[in-house]
């Protein structure tokens, strides 16, 4: 493992026995991760990405090699790893403040800290003035914002992503993807992000994890050309983020097409 590497993959493979079927979802996965690197992951359905965060946050252990997290071997939940995924979760019954305050009610802060922590947060993501509403009061834009608070009350060192944005439209994915980019530098978080999005895996990355399937192999390790600071609202003006996507696309194109061919 590299001095720097927050999360190491080594050898790493899994297999799943689901009755008499055994499904093998990733094979010899080797790849670190640095501290405050945001790393998108891509690849054809089924091609093992979930699977690689859920070994990270230690839901289930690799059949062979190993997941080291900051230079231990990750033998079970991994408290340092925040979760999100599509589904934002939120319970319904309780106001936007009382969301986030959750994870800060299971860890058995003080009353206060918690107001001024879920304060905090709700402005950090730009809800604040909406404590009080609930989920079914918010657009879909809003309710990721407050999935992002309520992750961030955990204060996760790293944050494991899953297609968190897919279910949104283009405008409020793009706003939601400055603010995650924002956000991720300013609280030095170390991002896993799953997506099928190719353009939104160019535009976030500082590297692109492509994988081809199955099993999941890693295909190649593209490192971006955009400097950490960037402006969003500009990359399709940025001839390095356009060819960045474009290589991305002609990796991951043929592959679609395969398991087209494959399913008919
Ligand atoms: N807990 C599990 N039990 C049994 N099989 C599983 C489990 N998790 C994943 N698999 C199988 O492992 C393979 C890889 O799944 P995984 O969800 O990691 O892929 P993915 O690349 O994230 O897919 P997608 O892009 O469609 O979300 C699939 O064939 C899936 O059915």
């Amino acid at each position: 493992m590299t001095a720097e590497a927050l999360i190491a993959f080594r050898g790493v493979g899994k297999t799943f026995t689901v009755g008499d079927r055994v499904v093998e979802a990733v094979r010899s996965i080797d790849l670190d991760v640095r501290r405050g690197e945001f790393v998108t992951l891509v690849g054809p359905s089924g091609c093992g990405k979930s699977t690689l965060l859920n070994m990270t946050a230690g839901l289930f252990a690799p059949s062979s090699g190993t997941v080291q997290y900051d230079g231990g071997p990750v033998t079970g939940v991994n408290l340092r790893t925040g979760y999100m995924t599509q589904s934002d979760h939120l319970l319904p019954w309780r106001t936007v403040a009382a969301n986030i305050q959750v994870p800060l009610e299971i860890h058995g802060r003080p009353r206060g800290e918690m107001r001024d922590r879920v304060a905090a947060l709700m402005e950090l993501v730009g809800l604040a003035g909406f404590e009080k509403s609930y989920p079914s009061q918010l657009s879909g834009g809003m309710r990721k914002r407050a999935a992002l608070a309520r992750l961030l009350a955990y204060d996760p060192e790293t944050l494991l992503l899953d297609e968190p944005f897919a279910a949104l439209d283009a405008q409020l994915r793009l706003n939601m993807q400055i603010e995650l980019l924002r956000l991720s530098r300013q609280l030095n978080k170390t991002v896993l992000f799953v997506t099928h999005d190719l353009d939104e895996a160019a535009a976030l990355c500082d590297r692109c994890v492509v994988f081809s399937g199955r099993p999941g192999t890693i295909r190649a390790v593209l490192d971006s050309p955009l400097p950490r600071d960037r402006d969003l609202l500009r990359l399709r003006h940025d001839g390095r983020y356009v060819a960045l996507a474009a290589e991305l696309w002609d990796m991951i194109t043929p592959m679609l097409t395969q398991t087209r061919g494959e399913s008919s």
